[in-house]
């Protein structure tokens, strides 16, 4: 059962969308539903990632996406929610809700246990797939990627964020992460940063051709 529904709890038979996304193996119509059900819940407002960048989708994304919203949409219908809990559950917001998905979740890597820990899973994070689940976290999504980063995201217990610097910051210098492993060439780095993520990175290690 789902909790908290305006108050009324609604067993949910999410298996043909759990079905379409295990098969091809999407992971972020996963969390599109999560914010469905938080919005239905009254938890958050259906804009409430409005703020973050998009991410720029390809037509076949795009016609993907008819599919997994059609699931969606009919899986809280037969279930029996109110059409007016439901209104905001377009096609529309569904694709933008997935385009800031896209450009903005984090893999949630190891969780380190203690402080000493911190540095050590920062560097595992980036070396080994540790992802234990993936989130969007508001005030980190507006961090720029750098493929030689003075700061990395590391987790601590229950998912909470926290941001380390890996040398010193000079003031007034951005604070930059990294979104891929930096130990690959420039040329790879290049294509895993246009291809998921849609953009050309222009730090300077990349001008610099290192
Ligand atoms: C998670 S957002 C970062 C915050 C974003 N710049 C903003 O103003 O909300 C990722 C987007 O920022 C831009 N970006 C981040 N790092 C970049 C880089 N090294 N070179 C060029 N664009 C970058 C790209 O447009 C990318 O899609």
């Amino acid at each position: 059962p789902v909790q908290g529904f305006h108050g009324i709890q609604k067993k949910v038979d999410w298996s043909l969308l759990d079905d379409h996304c295990s098969s091809r193996g999407l992971k972020y119509p996963y969390m599109v539903r999560r914010l469905a059900c938080m919005v239905i819940s009254g938890d958050v407002g259906a804009d409430c990632l409005d703020i973050l960048q998009p991410a720029q989708l390809h037509q076949g994304t795009l016609i993907e996406m008819e599919e997994e919203f059609e699931l969606l949409k009919s899986t809280f219908r037969k279930a029996g929610f109110q059409e007016e809990l439901t209104t905001f559950l377009t096609k529309q917001w569904y694709i933008n809700i997935l385009a800031r998905i896209r450009v903005n979740a984090f893999r949630i890597e190891l969780v380190a246990s203690s402080y000493e820990d911190l540095l050590s899973s920062a560097v595992a994070s980036v070396t080994c797939d540790a992802s234990v689940g993936n989130a969007v976290y508001m005030l980190p999504s507006f961090y720029n990627h750098d493929c030689d980063p003075n700061t990395h995201i590391v987790w601590l217990e229950n998912a909470d964020a926290k941001l380390k610097t890996l040398r010193d910051i000079d003031e007034g210098e951005e604070l930059r992460i990294c979104y891929i492993d930096t130990s690959m060439d420039v040329n790879a780095r290049q294509k895993i940063l246009t291809e998921g993520f849609g953009f050309q990175c222009r730090c300077q290690r990349c001008l610099s051709g290192d």
